[in-house]
């Protein structure tokens, strides 16, 4: 029995767990495991949730955290423009539709060829180094273009993240000392090929607090007011990091709650600048997280120092476990509504031992052949997962409305070798 809240759009009908009315345990018969399953409706409902709490702001799908075109198209559909951390992800937005003014290529280490790729899509740029400006300048005064831009300040902050997940540490690599952050716009000013429309931070991810977000603002905002007597800064973005509870008895702040800290405090410092920049966000979890299951089929159950559950997804289909200790809910998705039986601990079939995508779990009795469901598996899933250890990477199917769709094809021992050449002499 789950002795745990699942989300609205996940239900328990004759102890088989359903997405959005469509029955797991059929996707993952009909279409095979590992899967991702992802539902339509809730990531449309979880974008208009935020964007509703923060009407007014402008919203910049963190697209790192899901790499899809249709969940990106979905979103561009709902209004949002994205976050693109790469050369790739700028493609990839433009190509899911998303216009290149609502674009903003983000990166800490740009190459020159990215950056003229980004300067011929038109997208803004959040220039990360001093370095970088000089190349960007350059580039887009070469090709006769202005482009848009705002720089990635450090501002110094902890927001109790997971050490792997926190971005906006002094020590970290991403953004520029807010101490020379001044002077870098006044650098960038004189500048050909680059105008500069903003200001940018992002403090880390899969955060549970609200004051973090007050003193970035805060901290962010000082700097504006002394960028503001020289260039007239169009946007404010604070980055996205917003956290999900992923595991029972986590509270985290609803969409409501972050806006309720953070839109009076932004406004309050641009009432007293007396300035109207907009408030840009980067969200990427909160909105794909718990759109998501993965599927995965239980290959053998083992006694041994644990009751090893062996699944066919491991850390290459979902890293997020191994290399952040993440959390994920386990179901047994055909006998989730049976009594618990046992404390499992669910191991991947990758060669490492630290392939382990869940421990400890009190489950119902598990045999060969059940499909166990991972939760909120939207975010930093599919995205991150590999073909380590010769296994293809798995298919994705969205569920809208009771119907399921295939979005990405399974790959095949093909696909192992593709790009592979083998040199003449060899064959
Ligand atoms: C610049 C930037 N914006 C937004 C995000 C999205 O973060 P999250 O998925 O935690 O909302 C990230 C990832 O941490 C990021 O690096
Ligand atoms: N990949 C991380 C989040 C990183 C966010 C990008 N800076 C996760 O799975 O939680």
């Amino acid at each position: 029995m789950r002795d745990f809240e699942i989300p609205g759009h996940l239900e328990v009908r004759d102890d088989h767990l359903f997405i959005c009315g469509v029955d797991t345990v059929k996707l993952a018969d009909e279409y095979g495991t590992p899967l991702y399953v992802t539902s339509e409706d809730r990531l449309r409902d979880n974008y208009r949730r935020f964007a509703e709490a923060f009407k007014g702001a402008h919203i910049f799908f963190a697209a790192k955290s899901n790499n899809s075109i249709v969940v990106q198209r979905i979103l561009a559909q709902e209004g949002a423009g994205a976050d693109a951390f790469s050369g790739g992800e700028v493609y990839l937005a433009r190509l899911a539709g998303i216009p290149p003014q609502k674009i903003l290529f983000t990166g800490n280490s740009k190459s020159d060829e990215e950056l003229e790729f980004a300067v011929n899509s038109g997208v803004m740029i959040s220039i990360d180094s001093h370095d970088e400006l000089m190349a960007l300048s350059r580039i887009a005064d070469g090709l006769g273009k202005e482009v848009r831009v705002a720089f990635r300040v450090n501002p110094d902050i902890s927001a109790n993240a997971h050490p792997k997940l926190a971005t906006g540490l002094k020590t970290s690599k991403f953004g520029i000392p807010r101490q020379e952050i001044v002077d870098i716009y006044k650098k960038a000013k004189g500048l050909p090929g680059v105008k500069p429309v903003g200001i940018h931070c992002h403090i880390g991810s899969q955060i549970l607090e609200v004051d973090p977000y007050v003193e970035a603002v805060n901290r962010m905002m000082d700097l504006v007011g002394q960028i503001c007597d020289f260039i007239n800064l169009e946007f404010v973005d604070i980055g996205g990091g917003f956290g999900i509870p992923y595991q029972k008895g986590v509270r985290a702040p609803t969409p409501r709650d972050w806006a309720d800290a953070i839109i009076p405090a932004f406004k309050d410092r641009c009432a007293q600048l007396g300035i109207s920049p907009e408030l840009h966000l980067e969200p990427g979890r909160y909105i794909v997280a718990d759109t998501t299951v993965l599927l995965t089929r239980v290959n053998t159950v083992k006694k041994a120092y644990a009751n090893f559950i062996g699944v066919d997804a491991g850390f290459n289909t979902l890293i997020r476990p191994a290399m952040y200790d993440a959390y994920h809910e386990v179901v047994v998705a055909n006998r989730a509504g049976e009594e618990n039986m046992g404390t499992y601990t669910v191991a991947g079939p990758v060669c490492e031992s630290g392939d382990i995508l869940a421990r400890d779990r009190r489950l119902p009795a598990v045999r060969k052949g059940d499909v166990i469901a991972l939760l909120d598996a939207g975010a930093y899933g599919y995205c991150m997962s590999s073909q380590y250890v010769g296994r293809p990477r798995c298919a994705e199917v969205l569920v809208h409305h009771g119907h399921a769709e295939l979005i990405r094809k399974r790959e095949t021992y093909d696909d192992l070798l593709h790009n592979q050449l083998i040199p003449g002499r060899l064959l």
